[in-house]
């Protein structure tokens, strides 16, 4: 494995770090021995084409499933031992939709709040200052059914971001958005981590949404086969891209069969 990160998270506990994890589907063995870490208020992108296995670490990560071999830490509170402690850090989008349509925004967001224990008045300025964030305000009594796929992936962000976690999962955010929709979701996301200093792990087989200053996991094959900050993981292939890199190091053309 290329494993070019420095020692950057100092003293302070990383955001995530996996460490050794493992995870089968009956008799097949989906992860093996995947070990990285993502640094706090930092993007860092989990690339893997499909079936890499970029879901099935998200599952374990929020305790969807069980770890049964290896640790997973959220600043330093271990998923299995200390979950609540872990998982209040952490918000998530996963890559299937999750709202309930026949729903409003506000009562999506604000049932979330409540699993949360948010008191209602502080739900409603929370979901307030959100959606004027993400440029939603005048949807908040629409039906979730009403919106586009991306203004709802919008407020899917907007709801996990609801409990203020300091670390966020995406998983394929973008899937299935037009390129527009793509670009504007990737942008929220990256002003999040510049204004907020939120740390964003964030999963996609989508070569051209990693930048050079970017942090990369790379996972191929239920494998990590990098681990670092983009131009140090390119220099060390000897490539001249993030692109020649990871078709290096996985033997496949491109992540996402060539598209810029
Ligand atoms: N419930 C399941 N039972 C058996 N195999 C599974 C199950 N879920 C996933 N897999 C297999 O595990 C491997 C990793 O899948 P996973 O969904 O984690 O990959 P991924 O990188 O998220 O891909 P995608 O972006 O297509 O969702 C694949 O080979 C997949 O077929």
């Amino acid at each position: 494995m290329q494993h070019v990160r420095a020692n950057d998270g100092l003293s302070l506990p990383a955001a995530l770090d996996v460490s050794a994890v493992n995870h089968s589907y009956g008799r097949k063995q989906v992860l093996s021995d995947i070990s990285f870490s993502v640094a706090a208020g930092r993007f860092t992108v989990l690339l893997g084409l499909n079936g890499a296995g970029k879901t099935t670490l998200f599952s374990l990560i929020s305790r969807l499933f069980d770890t049964r071999r290896g640790t997973i830490r959220i600043f330093g509170h271990d998923v299995s031992r200390e979950p609540g402690e872990a998982l209040r850090r952490l918000g998530i989008v996963f890559q299937a939709r999750t709202l309930d349509l026949d729903l409003s925004v506000h009562q999506n967001l604000s049932y979330h709040a409540s699993l949360h224990g948010i008191g209602q008045g502080e739900a409603r300025a929370r979901i307030g200052a959100l959606l004027a964030q993400i440029g939603m305000s005048d949807r908040l009594h629409d039906k979730a059914r009403s919106l586009s796929g991306g203004q709802m992936r919008r407020i899917e962000i907007a709801r996990a971001l609801l409990h203020r976690p300091s670390l966020l999962l995406l998983d394929e955010a973008t899937v299935g958005l037009d390129i527009r929709s793509r670009a504007e979701i990737l942008a929220t996301i990256r002003k999040l981590v510049a204004t907020d200093g939120i740390g964003v792990f964030w999963a996609t087989h989508l070569i051209d949404e990693v930048e050079d200053g970017d942090h990369v996991v790379i996972l191929h094959q239920g494998r990590v086969l990098a681990d670092g900050r983009v131009d140090d993981v390119v220099r060390s292939c000897g490539a001249s891209s993030i692109r020649e890199a990871f078709a290096t190091l996985s033997g496949v053309a491109t992540a996402d069969g060539g598209r810029r």
